[in-house]
């Protein structure tokens, strides 16, 4: 579904993704993984073109993305930031019609999925006309991936989704919107530091250090056979402590 090849982006001399190739299948959930700056947002929006590369290429569903125009791509790859990403001035049921507004959707059409979408997110319709401000964190998340799911984009990127949430409310969400139908038919790239949520989330995990891909796998091969100490380090997160 996704074919990365040999990316690289340089900003001056600093190389924030150093060489990286990687695929992801059709519906799978890919999780990127690693500390603060080791390249995981760089990467994820070179897929979407918010970034473009240095070198290598990226191809989406077969068509290279460099062929494609920015925001027509964007329109079809679903992207959900930290704090749900909702423009200030937009509804909740704007927010959910933006893009099939784009796209020529009949009006009822639109409703029937802001419907639908609020049913499955389990966010009530009292909601509909409130701004961003007048929800709560967790309301935020959902209806930002409302509008990110609304055409029902074959892939959807994520960066950071939970991480505005208090760590319930984060858990919370993520296994709700995780258990969607809906999002399991979709192909997903996400990235996050929090180990727990990858190994939790993903089909593979690809941890990265230095711009580079360390270990690429299912989360049991990397805690099981990690491939380093860096790997070994990183996933062992069980909280310790510090004696004195
Ligand atoms: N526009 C930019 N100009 C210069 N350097 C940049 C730019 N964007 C990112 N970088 C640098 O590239 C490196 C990778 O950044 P990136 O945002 O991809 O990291 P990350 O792994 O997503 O980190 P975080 O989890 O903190 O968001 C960092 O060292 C960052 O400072």
């Amino acid at each position: 579904m996704i074919d990365i090849q040999h990316l690289t982006k340089r900003f001056a001399s600093h190389t924030a993704v150093d060489d990286v190739s990687l695929a992801i299948g059709q519906g799978e959930t890919l999780v990127l993984l690693g500390t603060s700056g080791c390249g995981k947002t760089t990467t994820l929006k070179m897929i979407n073109r918010l970034i473009e590369p240095t070198s290598g290429s990226i191809s989406v569903d077969g068509i290279d993305v460099v062929k494609q125009a920015g925001p027509e791509l964007r329109r079809r790859i679903g992207y959900v930031i930290q704090d749900g990403g909702l423009f200030p001035h937009y509804s909740v049921a704007q927010a959910i019609a933006t893009v099939p507004k784009l796209l020529g959707w009949e009006p009822a059409a639109i409703q029937e999925r802001i419907h639908e979408l609020m049913a499955k997110l389990q966010l009530p319709e009292t909601i509909l006309n409130r701004y961003p401000a007048e929800l709560s964190g967790g309301q935020r998340q959902r209806v930002g991936l409302a509008r990110a799911l609304a055409i029902k984009p074959p892939v959807v990127l994520m960066d950071e989704p939970f991480g505005a949430l208090d760590p319930f409310t984060r858990r919370h969400v993520r296994r709700e919107l995780f258990g969607l139908n809906e999002l399991r038919e979709t192909t997903v790239v996400l990235v996050t530091h929090d180990v727990s949520e990858a190994i939790e989330l993903a089909d593979r995990i690809a941890l990265m250090d230095k711009g580079r891909i360390v270990q690429i796998g299912p989360p049991d091969e990397l805690l099981n056979q990690p491939a380093n100490d860096f790997v070994r380090d990183f996933l062992d997160d069980q909280p310790q402590r510090i004696s004195r």
